[in-house]
């Protein structure tokens, strides 16, 4: 099948009727990358056909962020998803997702206002809202997530079961460059020394990992560790956060927890927000 690009809502009902059986969506903000990539795969491995969005939402950005300079790269996008075998593109513009300023939008609740939401204010709701958007807009029968965003994975699954909506959520695995950098499209932002302080959040993540055997206290102490070695770096990273939490509602764990967590990391290095975490486990 050829891959169609549709860029109006019109365009989109006409090529979702004209696809047969079942149908994962991927949504993106563009600037693809090989996690998304690995998420166009996921979505081949669990429906019939695959859709992917893009669209850069203005809604899910603060007022200081990087909406202007977010990386566009629709041509590089367009080959990517061709060469993945993609049905359907959706890329519309902002007056055709908006095209009147929204005043009926989803609430995130306690969980967004935890963690990344304490860093970006209204991120998560206006991710779900275009998520909700893009998912009347596209009907499909799944959707596939990266797990490096897992706070908004956590909230897309939230809001499927609280209001009910026919979507199956499929979390995908982080992609990593060589050194462990996860892949972000903020990542283009970043100089080479940049780069090298970046690795840091990563690092953290697995000195946390190594140390799982002592508990809570102990993943948090050697992440910290490496934290803090890199705060005095040049140039630094200034932490936002480092959370051990529970995966399904963002809260801080006890120092006796028992069962799976999520630690969580994000800083600034150069200006560029970014995030990581990694699934833990701590058994009874
Ligand atoms: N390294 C990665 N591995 C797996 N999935 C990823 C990775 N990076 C992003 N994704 C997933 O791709 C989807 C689209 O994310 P998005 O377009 O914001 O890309 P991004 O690289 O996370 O960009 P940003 O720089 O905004 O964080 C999300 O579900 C996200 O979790
Ligand atoms: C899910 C999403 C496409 C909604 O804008 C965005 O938050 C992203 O790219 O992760
Ligand atoms: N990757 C999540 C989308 C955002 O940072 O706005």
């Amino acid at each position: 099948m050829t891959l169609v690009i549709a860029g109006t809502r019109g365009e989109l009902a006409a090529a979702r009727s004209a696809l047969t059986g079942t149908l994962a969506l991927v949504p993106t903000m563009g600037a693809l990358h090989e996690g998304h990539r690995s998420l166009i795969r996921r979505a081949r491995e669990t429906a019939d056909a695959v859709a992917v969005s893009i669209f850069v939402n203005p809604l899910q950005f603060g007022a200081n962020e990087d909406l202007d300079r977010y990386p566009r790269t629709f041509p590089d996008d367009v080959a990517a998803c061709a060469d993945e075998g993609v049905d359907l593109i959706f890329a519309p513009s902002v007056a055709e997702m908006y095209p009147t300023e929204p005043q009926v939008t989803v609430k995130a609740g306690p969980m967004g206002e935890r963690v990344e939401g304490v860093t970006r204010p209204g991120h998560f709701d206006g991710m779900l809202t275009v998520v909700l958007k893009l998912f009347h807009l596209v009907r499909p029968d799944a959707a596939i997530f990266g797990e490096k965003d897992a706070q908004q994975l956590a909230l897309v699954r939230r809001m499927v079961a609280d209001l009910n909506v026919p979507v199956e959520v499929v979390g995908a695995p982080t992609v990593r460059e060589k050194d462990g950098l996860a892949l972000s499209s903020r990542n283009r932002y970043l100089t080479d020394a940049d780069r090298v302080t970046a690795t840091a959040l990563s690092r953290a993540l697995h000195a946390g990992e190594k140390a799982a055997g002592g508990g809570p206290d102990a993943v948090r102490t050697a992440a910290r560790a490496v934290l803090d070695a890199a705060a005095s770096r040049n140039p630094p990273l200034l932490l936002d956060y480092l959370v051990l939490v529970d995966p399904a509602t963002f809260e801080e764990v006890a120092a006796g927890h028992e069962g799976p967590a999520v630690l969580a990391v994000a800083g600034r290095v150069g200006g560029t927000h970014l995030i990581d975490n990694v699934p833990l486990g701590f058994p009874a």
